[in-house]
């Protein structure tokens, strides 16, 4: 039963073939020149029984007969060749429409993902495209065209056999029709385990270490053991249908053969037909399993290409923004207002209100600091400046205007983000350094290198900058990952930083460093840091408090310990520090 979703699928797959179409088009005439000069053998043939007969020179004919065979074989050669190539073309525009697809996501329709699901999709969907679009759709084209091609030369030959042929050709594409949907079905079960499969492995190698510490090998392995066999099961019941639809080709022709070799011997015997129409209808037949066996073929390929269109267009159904154009735009301009009015924001619509009502105005010069208890929202507040989610209500705006009217790369562009556990990209230390602004100048890479005391480090790793900093920055310490995140973000010279907890894994020497640069920063920059600790707090200029989704005060360390006594408690108990709060 088709829906008008399989309508829409359909489209989609004709689609990936467009831009091809030229190529798939000439290909596919060629193929199909191929395939007629196929057909026309049996009537050569018929020629040469005939001629045999009344004892003619056959000569000639055999140089027809060949030429037709080399010529066939040529042209369908040539034309499979730009198939082939039509169908690389294919896999190439879909895996770039689905990588610009999925890095145009935003943050939470990917954190609803699993990554490895995902990959999945662009490593080995988009491969079963390859042959989909190009061989299956020409092979519907050509196979039909000679089926009926073939079909008429046998009604010209003789009517009777051919009616014992379509007789036995009606059962055979019946069994087929039931089975195609079955492979669409048992094919997106296999994808989609081979999706899941590869998004349990994904978590396992995110979390190497974990595994192993946990000891929790044995168990990992049987649940990716289990999706793979789930893959397996769904991938042997997609081709027990596709062995079925095949099948019962080969079974038409050999009882069509027969039967028509039965009746066909009695015409004969009869005097109704000649023994050369008998043996070229017979070849007709024996070429006939060839366009019926594509025909199937390409059913069962396109039914095997839905599901894969299915699973690609999934990520069409996601949630994206416009694309980042290239790195931060360098600014001398200074800082930048922000404000927070009547905020409200949660998660998801069955999660708790994170933000309930957050208002605050930060002027765009100096250091804010944001403090409150684990989960009070400070990392949220954050994100949303980002724009990674959209508040529920109130606004944000910077620079006095809302951050809904700004162009999102712009926006960013004006902000430097180093985040909570500052996770590093595979690569070199350069290309770390360098990744929110690939112009900048040697000079200004030592320059942040220098400020954030990784030139020890640089000098200690056997390639300085061009060593490699491991998946996700493992091969360095979690306080060199924070130096190298904020080194990042400086070297973007941003309007306004934000700093989520960038010294909780500092020793006491280098926290003091980094508060110094941070500190300078912030006489050219707006600032914001999430802090948990005393002396980072006691430096800015302003704190603000958050409680459970709300501003509870705001103000200057002694204001505060002053004035909010929840505060001078939190300070005393909850920041991390051996200093006194006076
Ligand atoms: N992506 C998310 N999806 C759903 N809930 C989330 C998500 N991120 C955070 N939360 C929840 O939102 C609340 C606020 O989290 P947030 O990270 O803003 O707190 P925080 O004040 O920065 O805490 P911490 O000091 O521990 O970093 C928490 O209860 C957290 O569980």
């Amino acid at each position: 039963m088709r829906t008008p979703i399989d309508r829409a699928t359909w489209r989609t797959l004709l689609g990936y073939a467009r831009p091809q179409r030229p190529t798939i088009l000439f290909g596919g005439a060629l193929v199909l020149l191929g395939g007629l000069a196929a057909a026309a053998q049996p009537l050569a043939a018929k020629a040469l029984v005939d001629r045999l007969g009344s004892g003619a020179g056959i000569t000639g004919l055999l140089v027809l007969l060949v030429g037709l065979a080399l010529a066939g074989a040529m042209v369908a050669m040539v034309g499979d060749y730009l198939l082939e190539r039509a169908a690389e073309s294919v896999v190439l525009v879909a895996r770039k429409r689905l990588v610009r697809r999925l890095l145009s996501l935003r943050v939470p329709a990917v954190q609803r993902t699993e990554p490895g699901d995902l990959l999945s999709r662009f490593t080995s969907d988009t491969t079963l495209l390859r042959e989909v679009c190009t061989h299956a759709l020409v092979a519907l084209v050509t196979g039909s065209v000679t089926t009926v091609v073939m079909v008429v030369m046998m009604g010209v030959m003789d009517l009777v056999l051919l009616g014992i042929t379509l007789a036995v050709l009606l059962v055979v594409g019946l069994l087929a029709l039931a089975g195609m949907p079955m492979i669409e079905k048992a094919s997106h079960a296999a994808q989609s385990a081979v999706g899941e499969t590869g998004a349990r492995l994904e978590r396992v190698l995110g979390a190497f270490r974990t595994v192993k510490a946990a000891g929790a090998e044995t168990r990992e392995i049987a649940a990716i053991e289990r999706g793979a066999e789930n893959g397996w099961r769904a991938g042997v019941r997609s081709a027990r249908w596709e062995s079925l639809v095949h099948g019962s080709n080969s079974l038409a022709v050999q009882a069509s053969f027969l039967a028509v070799l039965a009746m066909g011997g009695a015409r004969v015997a009869t005097g109704a037909i000649s023994l050369s129409t008998l043996v070229a209808f017979l070849l007709f037949l024996f070429y006939l399993h060839e366009p019926i066996g594509q025909l199937l073929h390409a059913g069962s390929r396109l039914q095997i290409g839905l599901a894969a269109v299915r699973r690609l267009s999934d990520v069409d159904q996601m949630q994206t923004e416009p694309l980042g154009d290239g790195g931060n735009e360098v600014s001398d301009e200074g800082g930048t207002r922000l404000s927070f009015a009547d905020v409200r924001f949660r998660y998801a619509p069955d999660r708790p209100e994170v933000l309930r009502g957050v208002s605050v105005d930060i002027p765009a010069s100096g250091m804010t600091a944001f403090v409150g208890p684990s989960g009070a929202g400070k990392s949220t507040l954050f994100a949303l400046v980002e724009r990674f989610h959209e508040p529920d209500s109130g606004r944000i705006q910077l620079d006095g205007r809302d951050l809904a009217d700004w162009d999102l790369a712009a926006l960013r562009a004006r902000i430097g983000y180093v985040e909570q556990d500052a996770p590093l990209l595979s690569g070199s230390l350069r290309e770390n350094l360098v990744y929110g602004r690939p112009d900048a100048t040697d000079e200004e890479i030592r320059d942040v290198v220098a400020q954030t005391r990784l030139d020890s480090l640089v000098e200690r790793l056997p390639d300085g900058l061009d060593t490699p900093v491991g998946h996700r920055g493992t091969f360095l310490s979690g306080g060199e990952r924070q130096r190298v995140a904020l080194a990042r973000a400086l070297l973007s010279r941003p309007r306004l930083m934000l700093l989520d907890e960038i010294t909780s894994q500092l020793d006491a020497a280098n926290e003091m460093a980094i508060r110094d640069v941070v500190t300078t920063a912030a006489k050219t920059m707006t600032v914001l840091v999430v802090a948990h600790r005393l002396s980072t707090v006691m430096q800015a200029d302003r704190i603000v408090v958050l409680d459970d989704g709300t501003v509870r005060a705001t103000g200057t360390h002694d204001e505060l310990v002053l004035n909010d006594p929840l505060y001078a408690e939190f300070a005393a108990t909850q920041l991390l520090t051996g200093e006194h709060v006076r």
